[in-house]
């Protein structure tokens, strides 16, 4: 993979990206940082909730009789314990392009004799990721797409559905679930559905949940300070995982790294960390981790939210992010959880701020001017463009030309052949804060020849 400053050459850069099969631009080394250094470190509150304590409890009733029965004997004891045959399930999560799908691609490549079936839940309504995990996943005995709404919100009611049609058409004919998020999901109000919802909890088990860390860019997202209220969803992300993969390892040096895994500790001491390129763990790391411990993140964090005002209040979440194209997000969120001894109230809010534009046109892309545009757009404004994902029509070119940009960085290559009766359509998705959907739709059509 070769990669090349865009300060050498905008010009040069997308072109460049269109002739090579695979070609990352780690770019404008300049623009990045003194803002992120300004922004002030976050405490973090982290707020478990368990949604139903009855209905939690019953995973720890099979423990319960286990352990209440001394006088039984032990093989009477299991003889009375169901297996728990359960199809394990795994939530892959992690700030916008942190490498979820990567990762989901390794282990769908994989060789580990699992059939998997993915949920995969992209923000915004064109199905990018779902595309590019079908090119790659022979492993995969089913890709179910969620495109209208973040899992942790609107679509929660969905995972649930979904999951259960899985089971009831499907079961025997896969092992293992692995469930995708946003990169802006709060991880939360997902892991809660597998112990609150009788149609999940009775069939699957929440098996871990893995969460990727960009090296490079995870200090900004975790630094950021947000309104009151509203989560910082690269935080909470850590702080529930049970598998850290701190990922793009290749884009900065080890001091920085080392800093971030420090920061990681910080906020979740317990869960286990790996350091990766490209998603790049063992399976044995991200599969069959034996089950989410949501008492053992409970407790863990129990210090932090002890500091909190706790008494007898509400707990409301709102989040408002809306996915209509080329508009911002709002959407609204209300759910109350009880916790154990007590009961409180924060509002959750995804930050208001964020919002995704995905254009999608017919036409076939002129290279110099689409690498003009975007290399100027990224030079003002790549600290607030978290996240962009396109599936081109490049002019010349026979195959789809797939693109991805994180931030400053990008990176694009030619894809499967466009077939011969399919439209030649332009997707790109645009994913940040304060963006401009008219300017951006303007811009980017402005390259059509
Ligand atoms: N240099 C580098 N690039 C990586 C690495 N892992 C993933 N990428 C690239 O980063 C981009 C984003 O990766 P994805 O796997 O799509 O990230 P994601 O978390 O699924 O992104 P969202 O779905 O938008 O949240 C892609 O261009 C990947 O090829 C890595 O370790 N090093």
């Amino acid at each position: 993979m070769a990669s090349m400053s865009i300060s050498m050459d905008i010009s040069t850069t997308f072109i460049g990206l269109a002739k090579l099969s695979t070609v990352r631009t780690a770019a404008f080394p300049l623009l990045q940082s003194a803002k992120l250094r300004q922004f002030h470190t976050q405490r973090f509150g982290l707020r478990l909730s368990v949604p139903n304590r009855k209905r939690f409890s019953r995973r720890l009733s099979v423990e319960a009789t286990a352990t209440t029965t001394p006088e039984q004997s032990e093989s009477d004891v299991l003889s009375r314990i169901p297996p728990d045959d359960r199809i394990p399930a795994t939530i892959i999560t992690g700030f916008l392009g942190s490498g979820k799908t990567t990762l989901l691609n390794h282990i769908l490549t994989a060789n580990h004799g699992k059939r998997i079936a993915v949920i995969e839940n992209e923000y915004g309504e064109v199905d990018i990721d779902g595309s590019l995990v079908a090119a790659k996943s022979a492993g995969a005995e089913d890709i179910v797409m969620l495109n209208n709404g973040c899992l942790c919100c609107t679509v929660r009611g969905d995972l649930v559905r979904m999951i259960s049609e899985l089971v009831n058409k499907k079961k025997g004919r896969f092992d293992h679930i692995v469930i995708e998020t946003t990169g802006l999901a709060n991880p939360a109000p997902i892991i809660q559905t597998f112990y609150a919802e009788d149609e999940v909890f009775n069939d699957v088990k929440l098996d871990g949940v893995v969460t990727l860390v960009d090296a490079k860019h995870a200090g900004f997202h975790l630094d950021q300070v947000k309104p009151k209220g509203v989560v910082n969803e690269a935080v909470e992300q850590i702080a529930y995982a049970d598998r850290i993969i701190v990922n793009k390892i290749d884009l900065v040096e080890e001091p920085q790294v080392s800093n971030l895994v420090q920061r990681i500790k910080s906020i979740n001491r317990i869960a286990h960390l790996k350091q990766a390129e490209f998603g790049q763990v063992d399976l044995d790391y991200v599969l069959g981790i034996g089950g989410f411990d949501l008492e053992r993140i409970e407790s863990a964090v129990s210090a932090e939210d002890s500091e909190e005002d706790h008494d007898g209040h509400d707990h409301d979440h709102e989040h408002c992010h809306d996915h209509d194209r080329h508009q911002d997000h709002h959407h609204e969120h209300e759910h109350k959880h009880e916790h154990d001894h007590h009961q409180h109230s924060h509002d959750h809010t995804h930050d208001p701020g964020v919002s995704s534009v995905s254009i999608v046109c017919e036409g076939s892309l002129d290279l110099e001017k689409a690498n003009i545009w975007l290399g100027t757009l990224l030079l003002e404004r790549s600290d607030e463009i978290y996240r962009m994902k396109g599936l081109l029509s490049v002019q010349g070119m026979n195959e789809r030309f797939v693109f991805q940009g994180v931030h400053d960085i990008f990176q694009g290559s030619p894809d499967r052949l466009w077939g011969p009766n399919e439209p030649r359509v332009n997707k790109i998705v645009f994913i940040g804060k304060n963006l401009d959907a008219q300017e951006l739709e303007k811009g980017f059509k402005a390259c059509l020849l």
